[in-house]
């Protein structure tokens, strides 16, 4: 089973309606094949980009709640991305986890919600440095993604970014062994707790200051399926990651 490689760009926060334009030229203008390319526009720009964007790319939004509406101030639901034509969601990010304080659980139930809405989800996990330094980089992955495997059965609609906190935004890239030894690891993992096709299925990615320098030689990895992209998914050299596998 041969599993397509997949990049995404996560834009976070950033952009405006003038940078919005530029990205999607560039990635109009880009070519390349037998790579799935999802992007993550800030919420207020999904529609935008979804309608100016050519249909071979796919559109994320960067989080979604857990219900589909109601009373809930400041919130988007996986519906509402679906009834925009978004099928992709990002959840479960660092920066959600640890900057507004989103658990375990919470992620689990946003990943359930947005699978049983349609939406395709790249779950994210990692550790931070400390707790690579403690040795606990596996017990960390794992305890973030049982609490997934906790509530989600069908894995065929998720892409697992491994993204160690310590390479986000830092320009410390995990090193080929250290990316290829904990995608292995949750591999292994899947096998064990979903089922050997899900863990020879699912797309596992890695995110962490992953940049046009150090793409291919990060995409040569056997479990490496892709990248989840920061920074360098606002900057041309965006378009030679999409081609990293070539
Ligand atoms: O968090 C990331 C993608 O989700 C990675 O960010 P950087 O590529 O900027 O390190």
């Amino acid at each position: 089973m041969t599993r397509k490689f997949f990049v995404g760009g996560n834009w976070k926060m950033n952009g405006s309606k003038k940078d919005v334009n530029t990205l999607v030229s560039m990635l109009n203008n880009a070519t390349f094949s037998d790579v799935e390319v999802v992007v993550a526009p800030p919420a207020l720009y999904l529609s935008t980009v979804r309608t100016e964007l050519n249909s071979n790319i796919e559109v994320a939004g960067q989080n979604a709640y857990y219900v589909s509406k109601g009373a809930y101030t400041g919130e988007v639901s996986p519906e509402m991305l679906k009834d925009m034509g978004i099928n992709w969601v990002i959840l479960g990010h660092s920066e959600r986890r640890d900057i507004f304080r989103e658990s375990d659980e919470v992620v689990a139930k946003k990943v359930k919600h947005a699978l049983d809405t349609g939406l395709g989800v790249i779950a994210c996990c990692g550790e931070k440095l400390e707790e690579r330094e403690a040795g606990q980089t596996t017990a960390v992955v794992f305890r973030q993604l049982k609490a997934i495997s906790d509530l989600v059965q069908d894995w065929s609609k998720i892409v697992i970014a491994y993204e160690p906190v310590w390479a986000i935004g830092t320009g410390k890239v995990a090193t080929p062994q250290q990316a290829q030894d904990v995608h292995d690891s949750i591999r292994q993992w899947l096998s064990e707790n979903v089922s050997p096709a899900a863990a020879e299925a699912t797309r596992i990615i890695y995110g962490g200051s992953v940049n046009g320098g150090n793409c291919n030689e990060l995409a040569g990895c056997p479990d490496v399926d892709g990248f989840l992209v920061g920074g360098a998914s606002l900057k041309p050299e965006f378009v030679n990651i999409i081609n990293a596998k070539i």
